[in-house]
């Protein structure tokens, strides 16, 4: 894919975050906090930009201090990637337009990288189960149309975005569920992540 590739990130407000993770810390906030910011991280080398959509006012501080562009965006995430895709739609008419999952704790940037580079127009990376979606891009210059939640990896591609299925475990371990953290710490997690479930000492 040649075309610049610009990313929204929808970060949910941190206190109801990660509703599935209850029981696995003490500070579920932090975590999901810690989530945003190492996949954040890790896309930052790979795209041209990232927009975080969230209104939570300890994300926007944190992704200041990385240099990340925040905006508020409505209730609910596909109005919140609707939102964030048409801002960056309005900056270049031609652009790829990307929607990233932000709870990819263990994302590296080299299968990003190799995931983008692997689309030829509209395509999504569908998560380890196969079902969700982590990653949407758009054909360079179209429409975002994301359609996440659930069994939104065949709602996607229905929609005639291809599915990306490659060597980029870390892409697709989006984290859910006590499991799913399992999976990703074997994969190696973030640095945040890590000191996020460290026990205080
Ligand atoms: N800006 C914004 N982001 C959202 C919203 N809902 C979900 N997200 C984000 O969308 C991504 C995928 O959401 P989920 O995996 O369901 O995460 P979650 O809603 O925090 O988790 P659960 O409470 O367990 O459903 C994560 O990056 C969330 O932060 C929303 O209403 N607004
Ligand atoms: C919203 C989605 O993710 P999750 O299953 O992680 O909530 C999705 O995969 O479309």
């Amino acid at each position: 894919m040649r075309a610049d590739v610009d990313l929204v990130v929808p970060v949910k407000t941190l206190d109801r975050a990660k509703s599935r993770l209850r029981g696995v810390t003490a500070d579920r906030p932090a975590l999901a906090l810690a989530f945003a910011l190492d996949t954040i991280r890790a896309a930052l080398p790979v795209v041209r930009s990232v927009v975080a959509i969230t209104d939570d006012p300890v994300v926007v501080a944190e992704l200041a201090v990385l240099g990340v562009e925040t905006t508020p965006g409505p209730e609910g995430l596909n109005p919140a990637l609707r939102h964030g895709a048409a801002l960056l739609r309005s900056r270049d008419p031609r652009s790829v337009v990307g929607a990233l999952q932000a709870d990819l704790p263990a994302l590296r940037p080299e299968e990003l990288r190799a995931a983008i580079a692997a689309a030829d127009g509209r395509a999504f990376c569908p998560d380890r189960q196969g079902t969700g979606t982590t990653l949407l891009l758009s054909e360079p210059g179209g429409d975002l149309a994301p359609e996440f939640g659930v069994g939104s990896a065949a709602a996607h591609e229905a929609a005639g975005a291809r599915p990306l299925v490659g060597p980029w475990p870390t892409l697709r371990c989006d984290v859910d569920t006590a499991e799913d953290l399992d999976v990703a710490a074997a994969f190696g997690l973030g640095r945040r992540t890590r000191a996020a479930l460290a026990p205080v000492c």
